[in-house]
């Protein structure tokens, strides 16, 4: 089980304090994958970290199977297996197989059982054939597929992944995605951060939506999709700051919006046809996360109202 308690993070570069997450509570259950999701610079990378005793928290503190990251960081690293997206994690002249026997010394195995679990993981990520293969000749995929199965040479039940298909092709991704489920059937509590709203849905239990180092919504897809209530799909051919980011397509001519019900009231759009859809969580993400710039520098000076 994965857990966080009021968690926060304050950096600070010389005199300015940058507040990276504010008062994070979090929980994903033992067997469930559970999804970050917010733009750039939001904090997700800061919770991973933390989660992986890899920096501290400002104050709370977080659990990994009850574990404190504060307190009892030893326990912490036992129980998690860290994929994250740094190329340069591996030595560049020694083949995955090497690779992995070494990282799997520095953390105590045996040489003979490092070597029959590397390779039994090598099969399941699917580099059995690359095995001998030195490491800077690996695609970004295969680079990603060795991170992971590196994370679980001490099969820890608890995963922490950062963007682990950030830059693979749609096979890879989609490979990648398969394996993800495989440990998910192996009883594995996983939390991982992505900027791909397909595969959240596609893979997530649980969706935490991080705007600025604060959860603005939280939940399974359908909770999510209930609270943002239905969208409204309009075609119109104005277009203003308001309601730029319900923008979803546009022609020389027309704009296609889709504005949740519960935000047209804020927003003017003149608009020539409208239709009631469901939510999805492009909609979802837009509703809770909107534009980062969104409320800076523009002033709402009068209420928006919605016009014919
Ligand atoms: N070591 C650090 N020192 C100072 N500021 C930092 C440090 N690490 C992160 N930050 C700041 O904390 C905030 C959160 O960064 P973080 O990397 O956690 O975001 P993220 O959601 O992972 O973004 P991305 O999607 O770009 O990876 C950002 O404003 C970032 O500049």
């Amino acid at each position: 089980m994965i857990e966080t308690v009021d968690l926060t993070k304050i950096f600070k570069i010389k005199r300015k304090e940058i507040k990276a997450l504010d008062s994070i509570s979090i929980n994903v259950e033992k067997g469930k994958i559970g999804a970050l999701v917010g733009h750039n610079g939001a904090g997700k990378t800061t919770l991973l970290k933390i989660l992986s005793t890899l920096v501290l928290p400002t104050s709370g503190d977080a659990f990994i199977n009850g574990y404190s990251v504060t307190r009892e960081e030893k326990k912490v690293r036992e129980n998690i297996g860290l994929v994250t997206v740094s190329e340069r994690a591996f030595y560049y002249r020694l083949t995955a197989l090497d690779n992995l026997i070494f990282f799997a010394s520095l953390q105590g195995l045996s040489l003979g059982d490092a070597r029959k679990r590397a390779n039994q993981l090598l099969d399941f990520v699917g580099l059995s054939e690359w095995k001998n293969v030195p490491y800077m000749k690996f695609s970004t995929g295969m680079q990603k597929k060795l991170a992971l199965a590196r994370a679980l040479m001490t099969d820890p039940p608890v995963l922490l992944m950062d963007e682990p298909t950030l830059g693979l092709d749609l096979v890879s991704a989609r490979e990648f995605r398969a394996t993800i489920r495989k440990l998910k059937e192996k009883n594995k509590t996983i939390l991982l951060s992505s900027h791909y709203l397909r595969e959240i849905e596609e893979l997530a239990d649980i969706i935490f939506l991080i705007k600025r180092g604060k959860i603005v919504a939280s939940g399974t897809l359908d909770e999510l999709k209930r609270m943002t209530g239905k969208v409204l799909e309009i075609i119109t051919h104005e277009i203003n700051d308001e309601i730029r980011k319900f923008v979803i397509y546009s022609t020389d001519k027309d704009y296609i919006l889709r504005i949740p019900e519960t935000e047209i009231d804020k927003v003017t759009v003149h608009y020539k046809e409208v239709e009631e859809k469901d939510p999805t969580l492009d909609d979802i993400y837009i509703h809770f996360v909107g534009e980062v710039e969104e409320d800076i520098g523009r002033g709402r000076s009068r209420p928006w109202r919605l016009r014919e």
